[in-house]
């Protein structure tokens, strides 16, 4: 049934009643695909039945379909005509794992990040309706992504809309763990009020009774449950906010799925269509483990098992670290924003469930509620990944830094993430924290000297944020453990001519690359600068002195991080040294292995090598 898929629109050339077949196919074609590429696996099973309907009854790539976040529309990209791009998901100069405006027409908007569906879907209405144009707009969100605050603004702004919005609400009750919350709970209710069972059979009843759906459907099942206002209507929440409600619907039925989705498609005005799936469905594991399922590496579809089994990571460091620390400090909670396995933060929730809080995709709410936590009386560590930090800056300011509150940020997958690539790349935070006053940021170089600055973060007074990146902690340099010192930098290797000056990731670079040095008979210095604000400028200025060649690197965005620091101080001291910056440049860099993307932003030993061979030996001719 699959190769009848070849491009938008053929899915419609296929009978209703054989669409579970192709179902069946493309669950098939997903499991195998995954588990030789990774990816993810479960929100996509989950969602065959219900992409599958969205592409019967839209026409595209005229309507739009937006995808939250994204990591669920593989579905979409099959039935538009890139199923056999999947060998290359989310690999090097392959098809990117999130929908992308450059891979294809119907790709509408591009994801990554949560909960922006709706507010991208009513700016497409809105300039539809203004120049005159009559395609559908639908936005597909989760129920983890409606726990994101933007998702209400969205609707707050839809409200009262005269033309068509089409909302689908696409409910596994699973966030990447368990979905938690208000809002989590008041769906829940609707899936399982006994209340709700009658009225849902009503709507699919009058659905099924008429036909030829009929224009005015939608209005009589508004009028029909407004009469009913006082019983605990399914829905009532949004019909409140001026958005109509159709649902639950079963998003395994297709037949089901395609007459709502198309008497949703007539409404004139905003309408959410309440779909419930299971997430992982058709595979077992995936089903009994949708957690361990979200995001996979490559598995055996047999036994479920990984095939690359990863060594201790940072995040397990953080977990054991923050574990050990909330037992000698009865105060330290811990904060995630829906990322409690990610971030290993879940390890501490085990330990500590009081203390544990899980707020939601809410990364703003979060950082507020830390101040508010610390104001208290608490010291709160909110753990989470560098690139979903970005959405609170203004909160990270205002609330905490201006407020010089004892809130500790830890910043995991800061650096190059790999296969999510470039909305995930975590290589900002170290210009836009450390350009805030008052705010003290630090990066380990390796496995033990993450865990000595959590010790050191938990006994300070202050904002501090600590970043490390994603996978394997780096366990060389193991004998270089000088405690932490507040914005002191850590020498491991004093040499003369040039200087390495490097954090956090790039501290194991810096010693190769200076090993490789001793070959052409260079003896660098390497410094383990720690602190990237406060810089060490102590031992900078005393630096300048017997190095003409400082090389800076980090794996942050050149603008505003520490090289650019470094050479702004020498400038105004007008210190006798040439500063080379080894940073990410300003471009956004693409899906690929971690190490292709640092060796596309000239973060490898062999660039940075060349880099000091061109200035202290102008003869060298680079490797290659
Ligand atoms: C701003 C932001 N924070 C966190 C994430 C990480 N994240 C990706 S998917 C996801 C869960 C989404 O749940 P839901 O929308 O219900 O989709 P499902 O996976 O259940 O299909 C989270 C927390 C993100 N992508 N963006
Ligand atoms: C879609 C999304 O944002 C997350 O699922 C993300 O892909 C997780 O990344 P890690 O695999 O690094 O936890
Ligand atoms: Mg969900």
């Amino acid at each position: 049934m699959l190769e009848r898929i070849n491009q938008p629109n053929d899915i419609k050339k296929i009978p209703v009643d054989q669409l579970p077949l192709l179902a069946e196919d493309i669950r098939r074609f997903l499991i195998d695909s995954i588990s030789k590429t990774g990816g993810h696996l479960a929100s996509n099973l989950g969602a065959v039945e219900l992409t599958m309907a969205l592409h019967y009854v839209y026409d595209l790539p005229e309507d739009k379909i937006i995808w939250d976040v994204g990591h669920q529309c593989y579905t979409h990209k099959i039935l538009t005509g890139r199923k056999d791009d999947f060998a290359t998901l989310r690999e090097e100069g392959g098809i990117s794992g999130f929908p992308r405006r450059a891979e294809s027409p119907c790709d509408t908007f591009d994801g990554g990040h949560s909960s922006t569906s709706l507010s991208a879907g009513l700016g497409y209405v809105k300039a539809r309706d203004l120049l005159g144009r009559k395609y559908h707009v639908v936005s597909v969100i989760g129920d983890g992504a409606l726990t994101g605050g933007m998702a209400y603004e969205a609707i707050n702004n839809a409200a009262n809309l005269k033309s068509n919005f089409t909302i689908v609400l696409n409910d596994n009750a699973m966030s990447i763990s368990k979905n938690v919350g208000g809002i989590s709970e008041y769906l829940s209710t609707i899936r399982t009020s006994p209340k709700y069972t009658g009225l849902k059979d009503s709507v699919l009843d009058q659905l099924e009774k008429i036909p030829e759906l009929g224009d005015h459907m939608v209005e009589r099942i508004r009028r029909t449950k407004s009469s009913l206002k006082h019983l605990v209507i399914p829905g009532m929440f949004f019909e409140d906010m001026g958005v109509m409600y159709l649902g639950p619907v079963d998003g395994h039925n297709i037949r089901n799925l395609i007459r709502v989705l198309s008497e949703a498609k007539r409404y004139k005005g905003t309408v959410l269509v309440h779909v419930i799936t299971e997430k992982g469905k058709g595979y077992q594991p995936a089903v009994s483990h949708p957690d361990k399922y979200h995001g996979t590496g490559a598995f055996d579809v047999g036994s479920g098992m990984a095939l690359k089994h990863s060594r201790t990571t940072y995040t397990d460091v953080f977990a054991a670290s923050v574990r050990k620390l909330g037992t000698l400090h009865h105060n330290l909670v811990g904060i995630t924003a829906a990322m409690g396995e990610g971030t290993g933060l879940e390890s501490f929730e085990q330990a500590f469930p009081e203390r544990f809080f899980d707020v939601g995709i809410a990364e703003e709410h979060a950082v507020t509620f830390a101040a508010g936590l610390a104001l208290g009386g608490m010291i709160p560590v909110f753990a989470v990944y560098s690139a979903f930090l970005q959405r609170a800056y203004d909160q990270i300011m205002d609330d905490v830094c201006m407020q010089r509150l004892h809130v500790i940020f830890a910043i995991d997958r800061a650096g190059f993430v790999g296969a999510d690539g470039r909305t995930h790349n975590g290589v900002y935070d170290l210009s836009y924290l450390t350009m805030i006053p008052g705010m003290t940021v630090l990066a380990p170089k390796n496995a033990w000297e993450l865990e000595d600055m959590f010790d050191f973060a938990v006994r300070f007074h202050g904002p501090v944020a600590i970043r490390y990146p994603r996978g394997q902690a780096y366990i060389g340099l193991k004998e270089e453990r000088e405690p932490i010192r507040y914005g002191k930098a850590e020498l491991i290797h004093r040499g003369k001519g040039a200087a390495i000056l490097a954090i956090g990731s790039m501290v194991e670079f810096a010693a190769d690359v200076s090993e490789r040095l001793i070959g052409y008979g260079i003896d660098a210095t390497v410094v383990n600068l720690r602190f990237a604000s406060p810089l060490d400028y102590d031992l900078i200025r005393e630096l300048a002195d017997g190095h003409s060649l400082f090389l800076t690197v980090e794996e942050n965005c050149r603008k505003g991080g520490i090289g650019e620091q470094i050479l702004d101080f020498t400038e105004k001291e007008k210190l006798p040294v040439h500063v080379e910056i080894a940073a990410v440049p300003d471009r956004f860099i693409p899906h690929a292995t971690v190490e292709s993307q640092r060796r596309m932003a000239g973060l490898d030993v062999e660039t940075l090598t060349d880099r000091i061979l061109r200035w202290m030996k102008p003869d060298h001719v680079p490797e290659g």
